[in-house]
């Protein structure tokens, strides 16, 4: 097969190194292209400390730097707000595109306003975008133009949620998410309370009273079961790199059944693995691998907990974005994704 060439704009970012890391292991992409902001015009290997072999000699193109005819795929690493404008543009040079940013991710503007509280530059582009849940969404994901790749806690809380709202078995109406993440979730740009002294020997939940995922998590939950749900989030910021685990308090009818319904929806999926009965993921058995790995523990007939674990960069946004790629160009989807996570 063909090496196919791709641009990643924002690959001065922490998911940006992510995708690097991935194509250059990958045997059908190969980079053509690095996009930048501030750091544009040094070389790759000034910025990323991770960053060896060839790439590191590349240059940074500036945001709006054309694109080569022969680039086929854009990933937009970019902050959200600022990746509109670029995933537009590539989209009008003939590229395929797949956003790791929130802003084609929503339905319709309304749902977009509520939760980002400006207007879109480019609604017309939300009935095309493909959100990229890989396992709900994989036929959709093969013949997209635009991939919406998910956000990390909707990633980590739609996955052991969808399976039960399609059987019908939870009280949509009283799910509560409570979620960590690790500090890279936060982006690698300067802010005062991801300095050190704030994040060392601390825990902190924010976003309330309703972070932005809220929308996303519900649209989708409802999008892939049809049923109306509402749910509780809240986040929370952890002293380590990276890793994020959600706990999600739930109630319905036999919940007994609960755990050979996620066996059974996720035994030929790749990147989730239903842990037995009781046993509980951790942070540290994902790091570094693209899966999703899910617990759940029955607390009664009608109540249990589930726990599921991701590594934000990579099932949580570039790993997903790996997954969906491949999906785009036919490339066996596992291709280039670790299964392993880097344990211990
Ligand atoms: N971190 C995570 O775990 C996850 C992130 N995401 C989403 O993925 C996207 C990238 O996230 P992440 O890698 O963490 O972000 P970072 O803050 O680490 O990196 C942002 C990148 O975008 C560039 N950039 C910053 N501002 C602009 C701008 N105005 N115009 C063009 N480029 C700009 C930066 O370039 P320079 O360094 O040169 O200034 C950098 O390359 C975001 O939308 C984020 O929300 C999604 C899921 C998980
Ligand atoms: C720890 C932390 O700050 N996390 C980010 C979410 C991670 C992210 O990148 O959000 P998107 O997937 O929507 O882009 C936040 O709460 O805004």
């Amino acid at each position: 097969m063909k090496q196919i060439p791709v641009a990643i704009l924002g690959a001065t970012g922490y998911t940006g190194a992510e995708l690097i890391r991935l194509i250059e292991a990958h045997p059908h992409f190969e980079i053509a292209h690095l996009g930048a902001h501030s750091q544009a015009g040094k070389f790759a290997g000034e910025v990323l400390p991770g960053c060896g072999g060839d790439v590191a000699g590349m240059e940074l193109k500036a945001a709006d730097a054309r694109l080569a005819d022969n680039i086929e795929l854009v990933f937009t690493a970019l902050p959200h707000g600022a990746a509109a404008g670029s995933v537009y543009s590539a989209l009008a040079a003939g590229k395929k595109v797949v956003d790791l940013s929130a802003d084609f991710r929503h339905k319709t503007h309304e749902t977009y306003r509520a939760a980002y509280g400006v207007e879109h530059p480019h609604p017309e582009l939300f009935n095309e975008a493909v959100y990229g849940l890989c396992e709900f969404n994989r036929e959709a994901a093969k013949s997209a133009r635009l991939i919406a790749n998910p956000g990390c806690y909707p990633t980590s809380t739609l996955l052991p949620l969808v399976p039960l709202l399609e059987k019908g078995l939870l009280d949509s109406s009283s799910i509560i998410v409570d979620s960590k993440s690790g500090t890279s979730g936060a982006g690698r740009s300067a802010k005062t309370d991801l300095l050190y002294c704030e994040i060392n020997e601390s825990v902190k939940a924010y976003g309330l009273p309703r972070h932005r995922h809220a929308w996303e998590m519900e649209e989708w939950a409802s999008g892939f079961s049809g049923a109306e749900i509402s749910v509780r989030f809240v986040p929370h910021i952890l002293p380590m790199t990276r890793g994020m685990l959600t706990t999600l308090h739930l109630s319905g009818k036999d919940t007994g059944s609960w755990h050979a319904a996620l066996m059974q929806r996720y035994e030929d999926e790749p990147f989730v693995k239903v842990l037995p009965e009781g046993v509980l993921p951790s942070t540290a058995g994902v790091s570094g691998s693209n899966r999703c790995d899910i617990g759940i523990c029955q607390l009664s007939d009608s109540e249990a907990v589930i726990v599921s674990c991701i590594d934000n960069l990579l099932k949580g946004a570039a790993g997903q974005a790996m997954q969906n790629a491949n999906l785009m160009f036919s490339i066996e989807e596992t291709e280039g994704l670790a299964i392993h996570a880097l344990w211990p």
